[in-house]
């Protein structure tokens, strides 16, 4: 198996990805940004890519938000979540009072803005593709690609060669980010009772009431969000879609029948996945939306119908009870 990662070595991304699979026993390839290693998904590079999609501080990372709901269909296969520190770093001999721009990932600045702000008020930001390519450029700052800052915001394993100038800057101690593994159609990982689904669903006019027809499939089921973004499409001003997670499994019956609703109600329903929460935690649904009595109201129905049970093997009919 080859997995792509966002990087170079050293970022949260190939962090996440050494959790889920050790480099021991897969080749894990650096790749520049989350659309190229997307792309080289879908262009069969690469088995699968880890990428980060939502930040307990930031909200959801849009680069891959979007890279995820436009073009040819992928499917998430697992998450992880890591939890994130930050160090300022800059060359050897480049003092703090000498520091006048940063260098990092759009999500690491949103992470370390108040502390800017308290101790480097007038430093510029310079976004970077990741946080270690910021630190990986300052390396080559004698050479005519110097980058145009002086110091970068990373992991501290990203640190290396650099002289750490300040320790633990995060805003928020406890920032954790989420990041999914990436493949092409074709992998549904098996239901654990604890599991995620992600999808994108474009609706057919905005109008009163659009988004709320849209949550209603959920409560119906008793269905718990654990994310919902709406993101333009670019198709035009104030065209948007939603991307949105859930608790539960495309295999579930609950899950299937709120699908089944979007798909009848929307333009369009991209499904992104069905794969296994990384906290294990089971979801918070109750007895009357579980498979079972999913499977005996469709049975109850059924015989209204007089249809044959699910899985009767003979030709015989049921005659209709409740
Ligand atoms: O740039 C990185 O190191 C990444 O993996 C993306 C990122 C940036 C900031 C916080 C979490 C993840």
């Amino acid at each position: 198996m080859k997995y792509g990662f966002l990087g170079p070595v050293g970022t949260f991304t190939q962090a996440a990805l050494l959790a889920w699979r050790p480099a021991a026993s897969a080749e894990h390839v650096a790749c520049p940004s989350v659309n190229v290693a997307l792309a080289q998904v879908r262009s069969g590079e690469l088995d699968a890519a880890m990428v980060p999609i939502e930040n307990s501080v930031e909200g959801g990372v849009s680069a891959t938000l979007d890279a995820l709901a436009a073009g040819e269909p992928l499917r998430v296969i697992g998450e992880v979540l890591v939890p994130i520190t930050f160090v300022l770093a800059a060359p050897e001999g480049v003092e703090f009072s000498e520091i006048r721009a940063v260098g990092t990932h759009p999500h690491g600045w949103a992470q370390v803005r108040g502390w800017m702000a308290a101790n480097l008020p007038d430093a510029v930001y310079v976004p970077t593709l990741s946080t270690a390519a910021a630190a990986t450029d300052l390396l080559a700052a004698h050479t005519d690609t110097a980058p145009a800052y002086d110091a970068a915001v990373c992991a501290p394993v990203a640190a290396a060669g650099l002289t750490v100038l300040a320790d633990d800057i995060g805003d928020n101690k406890t920032a954790v980010t989420r990041f999914v593994l990436v493949a092409r159609p074709g992998w549904l990982p098996t239901p654990t009772g604890a599991d995620k689904t992600t999808i994108v669903v474009y609706q057919h006019t905005d109008r009163s009431g659009g988004l709320l027809e849209l949550l209603e499939h959920f409560a119906a089921r008793d269905i718990n969000m654990t994310r919902l973004e709406s993101r333009p499409t670019g198709a035009a001003m104030g065209s948007y879609c939603f991307s949105i997670d859930f608790e539960g499994h495309v295999r579930d019956e609950r899950v299937g029948e709120a699908l089944m609703g979007l798909h009848r109600v929307a333009a369009q329903v991209v499904f992104l996945g069905s794969y296994p929460r990384a906290d294990g935690q089971a979801a918070a649904t109750t007895e009357a939306a579980s498979n079972a009595r999913f499977r005996q109201a469709q049975d109850w129905l059924r015989g209204l119908r007089d249809e044959p049970a699910e899985g009767a093997t003979s030709g015989l009919r049921r005659s209709g009870r409740s």
